[in-house]
């Protein structure tokens, strides 16, 4: 769903609720999946709103328009009997686009995507900007994240090496993933990513909160295990 003319107004009255309700949830007793808000950044034209279509609906999405303020996936999978609903906000490139929703981008969010296009080096230089943005966000370096090449399928045209972009994941401690969300070969690479941190997540539980949420503070979780299966 895109929001369009005033993001944040039509944010509150579509969804109608807030964003304590979109931190992790499991309801005993009922078949009610917990939720994890995961949040795909990057500069604008990368293929955000194109990987987040392949993961949720398994098409490609031949002519998308820039995104406006944020557009919301959701996709919900079985993983070792439980269920776990991802709550992907595709979130805008465009500067303009996106002014008004940053802050809603950010709070309690549980899992960060970042996504730049390996065709374009400068999407790939301003990834250490979308991470800093992050930081200024308050989102602690428990929130697991994902660094992502897209658009492998243009290899002639690539700009940014897989050793180069190795370098930089290494640096902070980030699994990188390249993939193409156009290549329909790939899409099981699409779904690694958005499982990958699925698994992470699922193992998390709620430790406390630094800051209660009405404050806008962050939620941190204590890692335990990770699993090994998936049944999605
Ligand atoms: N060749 C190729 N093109 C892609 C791929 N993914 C996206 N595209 C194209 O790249 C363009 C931008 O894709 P979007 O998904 O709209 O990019 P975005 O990052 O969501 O852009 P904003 O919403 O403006 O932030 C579109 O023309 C897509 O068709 C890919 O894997 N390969
Ligand atoms: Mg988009």
């Amino acid at each position: 769903m895109a929001i369009e003319n005033n993001p944040v107004e039509v944010f509150d009255t579509v969804f109608n609720r807030n964003d304590a309700q979109l931190s992790p949830r499991l309801e005993h007793g009922t078949p009610e999946a917990r939720t994890f808000k995961i949040i795909v950044i990057g500069d604008s034209n990368v293929g955000k709103t194109c990987l987040t279509y392949r993961f949720c609906g398994g098409i490609f999405l031949k002519n998308p328009e820039a995104t406006i303020g944020v557009d919301f996936r959701e996709k919900t999978l079985e993983l070792d009997g439980e269920r776990i609903k991802l709550q992907i906000w595709d979130t805008a490139g465009q500067e303009r686009f996106r002014k008004s929703m940053v802050e809603h981008y950010y709070r309690n969010v549980h899992a960060v995507v970042y996504v730049y296009d390996v065709t374009s080096l400068a999407s790939f230089q301003s990834l250490p900007e979308w991470i800093g943005e992050c930081s200024r966000h308050s989102v602690g370096p428990m929130v697991p994240r994902i660094l992502v090449g897209n658009k492998c399928d243009l290899g002639g045209h690539r700009e940014v090496a897989t050793s180069h972009a190795q370098r930089l994941a290494d640096g902070y401690t980030f699994p990188l993933f390249e993939t193409s969300a156009k290549d329909p070969a790939e899409k099981e690479h699409v779904d690694a990513i958005f499982l990958t941190l699925a698994y992470r997540l699922k193992s998390h539980k709620p430790l406390r909160l630094k800051q209660p949420i009405e404050s806008g503070g962050p939620l941190w979780y204590q890692r335990e295990h990770e699993t090994a299966t998936c049944q999605c």
